[in-house]
């Protein structure tokens, strides 16, 4: 089998072994109904995996990076795919191992092992403990359950919950989660086992059926530490063992069961997306849609490694050919995109976006649909009822819910601005859009020129020149609230201000350059929303459309940043007041900012909220063309 080549993401899977108690039952003739082809010459690398008799080239056939079969023991696994993650995490790279399938697919087995087989756990410990003495630096370990989005310790007996948030330096930190000094492999084994005894204790809910949850391990390294500052950098390895994925359409679940399952899933579902948007290298990583890739965030994006094990029953089940399909659909995306450059976009969301096989399927909470639910954020669509991730089970803590969310251009109110202002306010906002190009923002100048009705337009200069002073001084005269900031409406109404003396300016030069070719064109001076460096542009172009081009996109920057403070300070009620958030996305807004101070740092951030990019371009655009 082939060393493990230095991918950030790998997506490997795992036939587990057929246990004591089934051997008898199955004949020799059908060993197992999983076939796993590996395509000589196949550049990639990557093996197929289908299911019964279908071929390769079959309906039901998936790839992934690798496949260990049923006669591979977790030794094989573990010198193969996890031994590679110990070197990088000394050299400062943090790996997570996720086990990850349908119930009794061989995930517990896999990482924490049985009496005849150590798991991968313990076998990366061994390793780890040996290199920390070779290098003279310490371990330490932390247990935890995930349990419907509550985190809680499992090294402390009286397990208590685990609080998630985000520091001022934005870094995640999880307050209350104990960390164990470990010398040895008997120490690691005796604090392991009690974890996994006291998950067992607390496994039993009330119906007494056996909770679903993730169990994670982490394992701090001391990389270094600075004597003179106190300060020490950690390299960790997580090891997740994941809640089995079941289907809650099926009939012999107990409707009691159903609700705890779909919540279980769509925590999975969320994993999914993560590595989904690692793998293939998205632009936005929804880390925030669920407790655990939250906790996780840190290991997981950037340098830092994963490895997703999807184990799979070697008998018949619906439930692993789901998870297969899932956990491949990042090997399939990223092999569309080799096998068409062409179509490679700005980034592969877009790619996977306009390919049909490979689009990410939209996500109802509704237990109807939700076995066909796996989606990226991006792709996202809002239809009644609809859950996302983060259901608080008994009230408390973090629950997230949002609901109902129509999209926001519908909830919308609609402006009734005259025909000019409108056409002008649809250039301008169009000129706002993120997504603007230079041929885009030409078009944007033509299309200006069309909408200025140029009679109208007969101002002095001097107007102009006044106009500017006034939103300058209007702008000194902003009063702030007690926390510095000042009121929405007096924000809003600034940068609507400085975007009219945009269009006052637009118009006048417009007109100046068609009337006096050979006056000096004056520049109006906009203080707000132009950058140092807009300034030298402006320096350096000549033509009023040019300077216009500098303007705008400086307001676009000053727009953006002043929208985004807002949503990082505002209230309740002043999110209310914005078009397109309603309570529950007001309210999951405040969530996010118990748990970091400033959640929203970019226009993507908010797809955190369950927007779109369209409906962000959407809303952009909107705001702006309200102003007219
Ligand atoms: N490689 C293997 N060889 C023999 N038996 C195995 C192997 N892998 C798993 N098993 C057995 O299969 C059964 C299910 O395995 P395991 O508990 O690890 O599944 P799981 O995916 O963790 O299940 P759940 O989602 O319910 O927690 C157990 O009895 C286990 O001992």
């Amino acid at each position: 089998m082939a060393s493990n080549p230095p991918q950030k993401v790998r997506i490997v899977g795992k036939i587990r072994a057929f246990a004591n108690q089934e051997s008898g039952a199955v004949d020799s003739a059908t060993k197992t109904w999983i076939s796993v082809h590996r395509t000589d010459g196949n550049s990639s690398g990557r093996v197929k995996i289908s299911f019964e008799e279908q071929s390769a080239g079959g309906k039901r056939c998936y790839e992934v990076d690798e496949c260990y079969e049923q006669d591979a023991g977790n030794d094989l696994i573990f010198r193969t795919e996890i031994k590679p993650l110990i070197s990088s995490l000394f050299e400062g790279r943090n790996a997570t191992i996720f086990a990850y399938g349908s119930k009794g697919s061989g995930k517990t087995y896999t990482i924490q092992g049985s009496e005849n087989d150590t798991g991968v756990a313990a076998m990366a410990m061994a390793e780890i403990l040996s290199c920390a003495e070779e290098v003279g630096s310490s371990v330490s370990i932390s247990l935890y359950e995930v349990y419907q989005e509550h985190v809680f310790d499992l090294l402390d007996s009286r397990s208590p919950e685990v609080s998630v948030f985000e520091d001022a330096q934005g870094k995640v930190r999880l307050k209350g989660l104990s960390k164990v000094n470990v010398k040895s492999m008997s120490e690691f084994m005796n604090l392991y086992c009690n974890g996994v005894n006291l998950r067992k204790a607390l496994q039993k809910t009330a119906n007494e059926q056996p909770r679903c949850s993730n169990k994670g391990l982490i394992i701090h390294v001391l990389l270094s530490r600075n004597e003179s500052s106190g300060s020490s950098h950690w390299g960790k390895m997580n090891f997740v063992d994941l809640a089995g994925y079941e289907n809650s359409r099926r009939k012999s679940i107990h409707d009691s069961s159903v609700i705890e399952i779909n919540r279980t899933n769509k925590s999975l579902y969320a994993i999914q997306n993560v590595i989904y948007a690692l793998k293939v290298g998205e632009s936005h990583v929804p880390y925030r849609e669920c407790k655990l890739t939250r906790m996780l965030q840190d290991c997981l994006g950037g340098t830092n490694r994963i490895l997703m094990v999807t184990c799979m029953n070697p008998s018949f089940c619906e439930d692993t050919i789901k998870t297969l399909s899932l956990a491949s659909r990042s090997c399939q995306a990223i092999n569309r995109a080799n096998a068409n450059p062409t179509r490679r976009g700005k980034n592969s969301t877009t790619m996977m976006s306009s390919s049909k096989a490979g689009k990410p399927v939209t996500y109802s909470g509704s237990t109807k649909v939700q076995d066909k639910s796996l989606l990226h954020s991006s792709e996202k669509k809002y239809s009644g009822g609809v859950a996302l991730t983060g259901m608080s089970q008994h009230g408390c803590g973090v629950g997230i819910s949002i609901g109902n969310i129509r999209p926001l251009l519908e909830e919308a109110n609609e402006t009734k601005s005259s025909e000019q202002g409108n056409s002008i306010s649809n250039v301008l906002s169009e000129a706002l859009s993120s997504q603007t190009t230079v041929e885009q923002m030409s078009d944007t100048t033509q299309a200006l020129q069309r909408s200025v009705n140029i009679p109208q337009a007969k101002r002095h200069v001097t107007a102009t020149a006044v106009s500017f002073h006034e939103s300058t001084t209007e702008k000194n005269n902003l009063s702030s609230d007690e926390s510095g900031s000042p009121p929405l409406s007096a924000r809003l109404r600034e940068i609507s201000n400085n975007l009219k003396s945009l269009y006052t300016s637009s118009q006048s030069k417009l007109k100046m350059t068609q009337e006096n070719e050979t006056s000096e064109p004056m520049t109006p001076i906009l203080q707000r929303g132009l950058r140092a460096n807009d300034k030298c542009d402006i320096a350096n172009v000549v033509s009023p459309w040019e300077k216009f081009q500098v303007h705008s996109s400086g307001m676009k920057d000053s727009f953006v940043e002043e929208y985004l403070k807002f949503l990082n300070t505002a209230s309740k009620e002043e999110l209310k007041g914005l078009k397109g958030i309603g309570e529950k996305r007001a309210t999951y807004i405040l969530q996010l900012r118990e748990e970091s101070p400033e959640p929203f740092k970019n226009l993507d951030d908010l797809k955190d909220v369950g927007l779109s990019s369209k409906q962000i371009k959407g809303m952009m655009k909107k705001i702006a063309g309200d102003m007219f």
